[in-house]
């Protein structure tokens, strides 16, 4: 039976769910980071998240957790998604569910992935179990905004970021060396490192290499680099540059015209790993101004990536800015003086978060069109 109304404990267990999900954060992508706990006679028994990508789901985890399997008959399971119905590279939890005979079923959000979507909730109704749906939905919609970027806008979901001077500008007009002028301190540095650990790929426009020759791995924080997606209109890019470096894997965005098609590559790019499909080299058509960035969008599309942080410079940030394609924004004001430089991107959206580390201001915000 399916049931709509829900009580304080359900929401308390969601909430908990949540919680351990975000262990699974930068490790479990493409996949969602899913949480669930198993609850008998008002007492966790269990608990479970999704394991890096290519594991078990969180389910399988939870259930595997549980040492006296006999409760699980008289057990309640939370899950922060709709338990999958598939065969992907685990065997559908619904089915493992129905098999441990789990009378009680409460899910926070129902899982848009086509091959689910639904399809899990009818399994577990169809065997006769008690299922709920919806309990903390939007926090649990909001927890998993990559995955239901992805299969809902089939793009990526959009982290753009950059640090300006505190008179507006991302870089001062000349410098000497090729590397980033830094206007944030180390700590703010730091923070970055851990949100690279967070998403899926990082993107940079040309300049941005050629001027600072970024490496954009991930150097202050422990966890897993994301793909460097680079813009380079014309294979203009040298070979020695620090993104294509073996730091971590990299993916060519260039122009589709015969002449750079024939260019002949000079450096390799590493091979994909096994959460991306296609080559690492993709041709989009740069004239067309105008849809630049939804074509870099549907080419990360292809590639599976869920996420995507777009670290500029000004022109490729404005290019999604003026597209309308960004969730987020993470803006630093540091507190340096250029006087003239490279003006920060120009951006309209609603700010729902303002901090300070040390000296540094961080505004955060989300677009609400
Ligand atoms: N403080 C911060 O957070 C950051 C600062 N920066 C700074 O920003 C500056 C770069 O920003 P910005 O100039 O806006 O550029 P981007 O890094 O956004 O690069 C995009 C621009 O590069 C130009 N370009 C040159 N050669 C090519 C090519 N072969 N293919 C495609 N595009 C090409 C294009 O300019 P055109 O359209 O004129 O052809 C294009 O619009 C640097 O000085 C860097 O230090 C960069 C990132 C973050
Ligand atoms: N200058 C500046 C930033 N610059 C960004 O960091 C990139 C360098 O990356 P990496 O080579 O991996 O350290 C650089 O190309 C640009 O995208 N970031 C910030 O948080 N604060 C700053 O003050
Ligand atoms: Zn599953």
């Amino acid at each position: 039976m399916l049931k709509l109304n829900y009580n304080l404990s359900d929401q308390l267990y969601i909430t908990r769910a949540l919680q351990i999900a975000k262990n699974g954060l930068g490790l479990t992508r493409p996949n969602p980071m899913v949480g669930c706990v198993i609850v008998h006679n008002n007492t966790i028994i269990a608990e479970g998240f999704t394991s890096e990508y290519g594991g078990n789901h969180a389910e399988v985890n939870a259930i595997n957790n549980v040492q006296d399997k006999a409760l699980l008959k008289e057990a309640t399971i939370f899950v922060t998604l709709e338990p999958c119905s598939h065969y992907g590279k685990t065997p559908p939890c619904s089915d493992l569910i129905i098999h441990h005979q789990i009378p009680n079923i409460v899910i926070g959000c129902v899982d848009d992935n086509p091959e689910v979507a639904g399809k899990g909730i009818k399994k577990l109704l169809d065997a006769g179990r008690n299922v709920k749906v919806g309990v903390l939905e939007a926090e649990c919609k909001a927890h998993h905004k990559r995955f239901f970027t992805f299969h809902n806008k089939k793009r990526p979901y959009i982290i753009l970021k950059w640090a300006e001077s505190n008179d507006g500008f991302i870089a001062p007009k000349s410098k000497n060396e090729q590397k980033p002028v830094w206007i944030t301190n180390t700590y703010s540095r730091q923070l970055v490192h851990k949100w690279r650990t967070e998403e899926q790929a990082i993107l940079v426009g040309t300049n941005t290499v050629l001027h600072d020759n970024p490496t954009l791995n991930v150097r202050d924080w422990t966890g897993n680099n994301p793909l460097r997606v680079i813009l380079d209109k014309n294979k203009a890019l040298k070979a020695d540059c620090n993104v294509f470096n073996a730091k971590a894997e990299s993916l060519l965005i260039y122009h589709n015209n015969k002449a750079t098609q024939n260019t002949k590559q000079t450096w390799s790019i590493h091979p994909p790993n096994n959460t991306m499909v296609g080559d690492l080299n993709a041709v989009i058509d740069f004239s067309q101004k105008e849809n630049q960035a939804q074509q870099i969008c549907d080419t990360l599309f292809k590639h599976n990536i869920n996420s995507v942080i777009i670290e500029g410079g000004s022109k490729t940030l404005q290019l999604f800015i003026d597209a309308g394609l960004w969730d987020e924004a993470r803006v630093f004001k540091g507190q340096t003086i250029f006087k003239e430089g490279v003006k920060a991107p120009k951006l309209q959206g609603k700010l729902i978060n303002q901090s300070s580390i040390l000296e540094d201001l961080l505004y955060i915000y989300k677009n609400t069109n």
